[in-house]
């Protein structure tokens, strides 16, 4: 069966990888793109934003209007409107993927409410490889233990509005879940003037803005004459784009729930 989905923020820099992936994907089928009210590519196709030719899929502002066009949402917007499509899926009844990232402890919790009622996949990082360094991470820090300095250095595009991302601040909780510690507690973000020696139990947040770069994030355990870095470099968008697709096939037609890549990817014991 086809997988029809909705694409939230079609004309952005993530919406036109998505309108490819969901295109060229086999078993899904881009049927609904979105942009805000008032958006210069409003009534333009979505495949010609995308690059991949005609679709007869014009970009609408009303998602609850085109309710019966699609079956999964994804959305890669802004944390305040992906809670307001959030709200408008649980009014409809429709699945959704989440890749937006920098969203507010309410609005996860809003979130974990509403995905009693409706299928959520919520994912900082789509990407096979950094779910993988996710696993690989929990690992690295039961066996280094709290004999290593661990920091978290991540780099994004110039364009990128929230710090750290997403990704990073994953990657910070799975570590400091495998060694017992509380991230709001332990996390230092960034470092200037006279900081005194660093404190063996914090976990550092070094972060990048710079040109292009698509996203790479690091993880040093640094100890006495040795260290160990676990690195992730993606050189392209569709690498989120297609696990965002990936995410959406296997969300349709699953019971309600908040799920995340880890369960997608079938990496959770
Ligand atoms: N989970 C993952 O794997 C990944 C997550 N991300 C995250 O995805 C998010 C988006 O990133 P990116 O694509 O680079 O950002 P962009 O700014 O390029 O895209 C966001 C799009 O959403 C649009 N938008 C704004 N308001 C609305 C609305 N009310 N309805 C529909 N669309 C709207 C914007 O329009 P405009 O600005 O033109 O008004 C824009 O086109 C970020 O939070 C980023 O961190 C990114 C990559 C991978
Ligand atoms: O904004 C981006 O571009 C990205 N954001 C995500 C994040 O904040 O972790 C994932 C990816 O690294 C690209």
């Amino acid at each position: 069966m086809t997988t029809r989905i909705a694409i939230a923020g079609a004309a952005g820099r993530m919406g036109r990888h998505l309108i490819e992936a969901a295109h060229k994907a086999e078993g899904t089928r881009p049927t609904v793109a979105l942009e805000a009210p008032g958006h210069p590519s409003l009534g333009n196709d979505a495949g010609v934003l995308a690059g991949v030719g005609e679709l007869g899929v014009p970009v609408a502002d009303d998602l609850a209007a085109q309710a019966d066009d699609f079956d999964v949402l994804i959305d890669f917007t802004l944390p305040e409107v992906t809670l307001a499509h959030v709200r408008a899926c649980h009014a409809i009844g429709r699945a959704i993927v989440i890749g937006t990232t920098g969203l507010t402890d309410e609005q996860k919790q809003e979130l974990a409410e509403v995905a009693r009622d409706i299928p959520v996949v919520f994912a900082p990082n789509m990407s096979v490889g950094v779910n993988l360094c996710l696993k690989l991470l929990d690992m690295a820090a039961r066996v280094l233990g709290d004999e290593v300095d661990i920091e978290v250095i991540e780099a994004h595009h110039r364009h990128k509005i929230d710090a750290p991302s997403g990704t990073a601040l994953r990657m910070g909780e799975v570590v400091a879940e495998a060694l017992g510690r509380d991230l709001k507690e332990c996390a230092v973000y960034g470092r200037e003037g006279r900081t005194g020696e660093r404190d063996r139990r914090t976990i550092g947040f070094e972060t990048i803005r710079a040109g292009d770069i698509v996203g790479e994030h690091t993880v040093m355990f640094a100890g006495e004459g040795e260290r160990v870095e676990i690195t992730h470099k993606a050189s392209s968008r569709m690498t989120f784009a297609g696990g965002a697709v990936r995410a959406a096939a296997w969300l349709a037609g699953r019971p309600a729930g908040l799920y995340d890549m880890q369960d997608v990817l079938g990496l959770k014991e």
